[in-house]
């Protein structure tokens, strides 16, 4: 997002404390290594700076370790995220805010695809989290004025086109990148599951490329620097697609074989998870581009090569 915003035009500054991150952040581009919490440094930030937007990506965000571990995700989530929003509040100009939300807040959907008014019920504890922020943020916007966009994003996936940034976690636990790790190490991809009730038993996720994904940001911020009203956005390719269906366009981006091993359920996944893209389209005039599975994987996989270096 930091490319982007600086491929636009913008300038960006980088606030992280590394807990998930990496120091190794976009040359050029100034960054302060901070809690989104710590008052000290965001009132400083807010009044040095004077920034337009926020762009609130700050989060733990692993569904499985959050159902484990809720009470880390209340803190580092809803907790931090409120701190976040009283220096917003305090600041001489109060800036745009656009907030990193997720597909996870609506839990086991009725039906797909999923429209924003469909009800939040989530089953686990970092969707709870993330609605719990979006709430907030309704209500600052009703008491306060806020100005802020929620964008609930599907499965993020793919990696910069130009091969400047892409996906590294540790651990990671997203589907793609350890499918690819899979073809290119020949060690077992675990399987979550072949009991479920879709058309070859195993979850359907609607994955978005970060490219489109980063410029829904923009049109977002533009949008609310425009006054115009965005609130909840869901981000999606709109198309279900199932672990099976991936791990068969990763055997094809990479022309390696995919091990698999069968395992359990992970707990707190839904059966299905697509969006409807509807008022993505309407109010930001978005449209995905680039969210086919194929070219997503292809991007993904020249950033796993680069990442690993040389064989
Ligand atoms: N990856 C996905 O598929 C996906 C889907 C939906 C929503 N999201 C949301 O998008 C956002 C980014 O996701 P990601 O996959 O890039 O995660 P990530 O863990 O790679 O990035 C989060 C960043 O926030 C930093 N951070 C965490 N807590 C902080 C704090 N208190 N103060 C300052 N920095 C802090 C981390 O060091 C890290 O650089 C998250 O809010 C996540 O919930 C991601
Ligand atoms: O080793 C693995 C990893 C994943 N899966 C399966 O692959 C699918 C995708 O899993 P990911 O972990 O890649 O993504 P999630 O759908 O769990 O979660 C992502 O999307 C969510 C919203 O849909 C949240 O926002 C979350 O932050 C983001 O990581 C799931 O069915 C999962 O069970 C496996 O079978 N094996």
């Amino acid at each position: 997002m930091a490319l982007a915003l600086a491929d636009a035009g913008y300038r960006p500054i980088l606030l992280d404390d590394f807990s998930t991150g990496h120091r190794r952040t976009p040359p050029g581009l100034p960054v302060i290594e901070g809690d989104i919490a710590d008052a000290g440094v965001v009132d400083t930030l807010l009044a040095a700076h004077r920034p337009a937007g926020i762009l609130h990506f700050a989060a733990f965000s692993q569904a499985g370790q959050s159902v484990r571990e809720p009470a880390l995700y209340y803190q580092r989530n809803v907790v931090r995220s409120l701190a976040l929003l009283d220096a917003v509040r305090r600041a001489p100009a109060m800036p745009a805010f656009v907030f990193s939300s997720t597909a996870a807040v609506y839990g086991e959907p009725r039906a797909v695809p999923i429209p924003e008014d469909h009800p939040c019920r989530p089953v686990n504890p970092y969707g709870a989290t993330k609605l719990a922020v979006e709430g907030a943020l309704a209500a600052y916007g009703d008491a306060y004025g806020l100005r802020w966009a929620a964008l609930r994003y599907f499965n993020a996936a793919g990696a910069d086109p130009q091969g400047r940034a892409g996906e590294c976690h540790d651990p990671e636990t997203h589907l793609i990148p350890l499918a690819l790790q899979a073809a290119a190490s020949g060690t077992p991809l675990t399987l979550f599951g072949r009991d479920y009730d879709t058309p070859d038993g195993t979850c359907l996720r609607d994955y978005v490329h970060v490219a489109d994904l980063c410029r829904a940001h923009l049109l977002a911020l533009e949008a609310l620097l425009r006054g115009e009203p965005v609130g909840a956005v869901n981000l999606g390719g709109g198309e279900g697609r199932s672990v099976l269906e991936v791990i068969a366009a990763v055997e094809r981006a990479t022309g390696l074989p995919v091990p698999v091993q069968d395992g359990p359920r992970r707990p707190g996944d839904p059966a299905r998870l697509v969006a409807d893209v509807a008022r993505a389209r309407g109010i930001l005039g978005w449209e995905p581009a680039l969210s086919d599975l194929d070219t997503m994987i292809r991007h993904a996989w020249a950033w796993e090569r680069k990442r690993r270096g040389p064989a």
